[in-house]
């Protein structure tokens, strides 16, 4: 048991290691609120809450690994290297194919309710 919540130790260690250093994971975890506050606003159904809450996750969770690998790319390659700026580079369009995804998703099920109250 005393393992089990080292671990999370860790691990929310790691978490606040990528909002301290990553602007941009501060800029997902803003809109991940802003989209947890529209579904409330506009009584989202529980099936839209489970797209709100997987494009959360996949934002994140991109964003953490991509934080994981550009910090491990400097460990290993901290002059300049064209294989490691391969590596960042296809680690953050990782990102973006998760943001986009998360976007046209939240246009998807926001904007028709959006229209709607106007
Ligand atoms: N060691 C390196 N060798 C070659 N190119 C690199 C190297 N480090 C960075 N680059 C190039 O510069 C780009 C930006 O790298 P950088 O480490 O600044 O990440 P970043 O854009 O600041 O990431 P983030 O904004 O998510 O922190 C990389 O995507 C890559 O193309």
């Amino acid at each position: 048991m005393r393992r089990l919540i080292r671990s999370f130790g860790f691990a929310f260690k790691g978490l606040a290691y990528a909002a301290e250093s990553q602007p941009n994971f501060r800029i997902h975890l803003v809109m991940s609120l802003v989209a947890i506050a529209l579904g409330f606003a506009l009584h989202i159904s529980t099936a839209e809450w489970q797209w709100v809450m997987l494009c959360i996750t996949l934002v994140l969770v991109t964003e953490l690994l991509n934080t994981a690998i550009e910090t491990l790319t400097d460990l290993v390659s901290p002059t300049y290297n064209v294989k490691a700026g391969h590596v960042k580079d296809v680690s953050a369009g990782a990102v973006v194919v998760a943001a986009v995804f998360a976007f046209i998703t939240g246009m998807i099920i926001f904007i028709p309710k959006l229209i709607l109250l106007f």
